[in-house]
């Protein structure tokens, strides 16, 4: 569990982050949602140390991210797992090679250990046979699944995914969305991802925060989202061609 106390972030004087208080649950899809500017990637960046905050606490399973020291806060690191927009994988190893990274980098696993560890999880998202492609080899939503497997590989307590689906169709952000909810849910991880995609709100947004000018302004679920009359929501949330439908069905009964 990931729990934040009254977080506050600025810069030259600007206030972004104004007294975020939230939980993120383990082994939960738990969103965070809100427009361009919201202050989403400050708030993820003060989460995983790279900003320090103004005022506030970050508490990673009871223990307070200010008050570790720094091997501690480096353990931390190896207890995280991130997925960012671009896939970031490297281009000149092989996808087997890329998903072995971080148990060359942070275990003394054995190369054959490595190996089925890294084949295990390629067989867990969908991608068995493709160990010997090159990253150019393969589509981008194999690529993002890549990272996926490279981002769970060491068994992280704590998986942030900053827009996993941006770049890709619905359908393979469909892929991608369930993936992440399945290796949420078997290995009972602390997720936490920022999105705009509000199909994925709607696929696996089991715990959502609602971000406006860096306040929660909404906490909720994707079942409560739809029955908020909270303006600054339904105006994102209808923005969505989507949600607009399933709100007119929802309102002659059609779906639930
Ligand atoms: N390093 C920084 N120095 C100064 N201001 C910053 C810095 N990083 C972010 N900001 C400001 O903080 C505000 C919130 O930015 P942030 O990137 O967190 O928004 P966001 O909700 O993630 O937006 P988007 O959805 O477009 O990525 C913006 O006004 C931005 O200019």
């Amino acid at each position: 569990m990931l729990e934040i106390k009254e977080l506050h972030k600025g810069f030259s004087g600007e206030e972004i982050l104004k007294g975020i208080t939230a939980t993120f649950e383990q082994g939960k899809t738990n969103m965070i949602i809100g427009a361009s500017g919201s202050g989403k990637s400050v708030f993820l960046k003060c989460m995983l140390g790279l900003f320090t905050p103004d005022q506030g606490e970050i508490i990673y399973d009871g223990e307070r991210l200010n008050e570790m020291d720094e091997d501690r806060q480096k353990e931390l690191r190896m207890e995280m797992g991130m997925l960012f927009q671009h896939s970031a994988l490297f281009d000149s190893m092989t996808v087997e090679e890329n998903v072995m990274f971080p148990l060359r980098m942070f275990t003394k696993m054995r190369k054959k250990e490595r190996l089925e560890v890294a084949n295990d999880i390629l067989e867990k998202v969908d991608l068995t046979g493709l160990n010997q492609k090159m990253p150019s080899e393969i589509s981008g939503g194999q690529q993002k699944r890549v990272a996926l497997a490279r981002a769970v590989v060491n068994r992280p307590k704590f998986l942030f995914c900053d827009e996993p689906n941006s770049g890709l169709d619905p359908k393979t952000a469909t892929i991608i969305d369930n993936l992440i909810q399945k290796v949420t849910h078997e290995s009972n991880i602390t997720t936490v991802i920022i999105s705009h995609d509000m199909n994925s709100v709607l696929e696996i947004g089991e715990t959502i925060i609602f971000l406006k000018d860096g306040k929660i302004v909404w906490n909720g679920n994707n079942k409560k989202i739809f029955k908020t009359d909270n303006e600054a929501v339904t105006d994102f949330v209808y923005s969505s061609e989507l949600f607009r439908k399933v709100r007119i069905a929802q309102n002659e009964g059609i779906a639930t």
